[in-house]
């Protein structure tokens, strides 16, 4: 970034992006937002299924607001005996703890009023765990990889924490597979060096997997 004139238009450029993006979500109709998790879901576990020998663990969010509906996918975890991961915010770091979930009754409504893991009842991920696959929300996403969240940073904090865990112990960085209703794609998101990036997108149309 040249200077703060320049910051400061980009930061309003990508505020305006994501109010865009939330009010158009928020838009959809309920019953289609139903079908398309649906379908979307289907997708995410024919992939999974597909890759069964790599897969024993993924990451997902619990929907808020008008977000894709992952709810199929927890539930087929638990049905498969894969580890259902879910991560927990802490707004004073903007850091995500990770819990494995097993039952609905873990879940507690925590910051931002999402539904997250009760850390007095989940089972919290050891320090160094790695998920096989991380299934991400976002606002709005692109055919490259780019992702635009909430603007807490939390993935982008995760993706540079993994950076190094992979680094360290050798392990390769797992799947980063975006979660989206197909009117959320958009032709470019605006990407900075720090920004999570996803090497698939899932909508309720199909897997679209990029070169990284
Ligand atoms: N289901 C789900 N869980 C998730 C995320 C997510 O996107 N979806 N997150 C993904 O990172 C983290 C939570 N991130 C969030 C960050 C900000 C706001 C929020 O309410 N922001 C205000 C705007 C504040 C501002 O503009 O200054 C808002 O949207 O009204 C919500 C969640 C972790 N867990
Ligand atoms: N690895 C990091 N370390 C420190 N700060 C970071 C890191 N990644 C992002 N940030 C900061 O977090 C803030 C939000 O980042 P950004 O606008 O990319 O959020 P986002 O990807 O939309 O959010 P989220 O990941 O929570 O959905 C920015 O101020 C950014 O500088």
């Amino acid at each position: 970034m040249a200077n703060i004139g320049e910051a400061a238009e980009w930061f309003r450029q990508k505020k305006a992006i994501r109010a865009a993006a939330a009010a158009s979500r928020n838009l959809l109709p309920e019953e289609l937002r139903k079908h398309w998790s649906s379908m979307a879901c289907k997708h995410a576990i024919d992939w999974m299924a597909n890759h069964s020998n790599c897969i024993n663990s993924f990451m997902v969010y619990v929907p808020f607001r008008s977000e894709l509906d992952t709810r199929e996918m927890i539930e087929w975890g638990w049905q498969t005996g894969i580890s259902v991961i879910i991560p927990r915010s802490n707004p004073s770091d903007w850091t995500m703890e990770l819990y494995v979930l097993q039952r609905w009754e873990e879940l507690i409504p925590g910051a931002y009023g999402i539904l997250e893991p009760d850390a007095g009842q989940a089972k919290r991920c050891g320090e160094g765990f790695i998920p096989d696959a991380i299934f991400a929300p976002g606002l709005t996403f692109d055919l490259h990889g780019g992702r635009l969240g909430y603007g807490g940073g939390y993935y982008d904090r995760y993706w540079e924490r993994l950076s190094s865990e992979a680094l360290q112990t050798g392990q390769s960085m797992p799947s980063w597979i975006g979660l989206a209703y197909e009117s959320q794609l958009q032709e470019k998101v605006p990407m900075e060096l720090h920004d999570a990036r996803m090497g698939a997108v899932i909508t309720e149309q199909g897997m679209r997997i990029f070169n990284s």
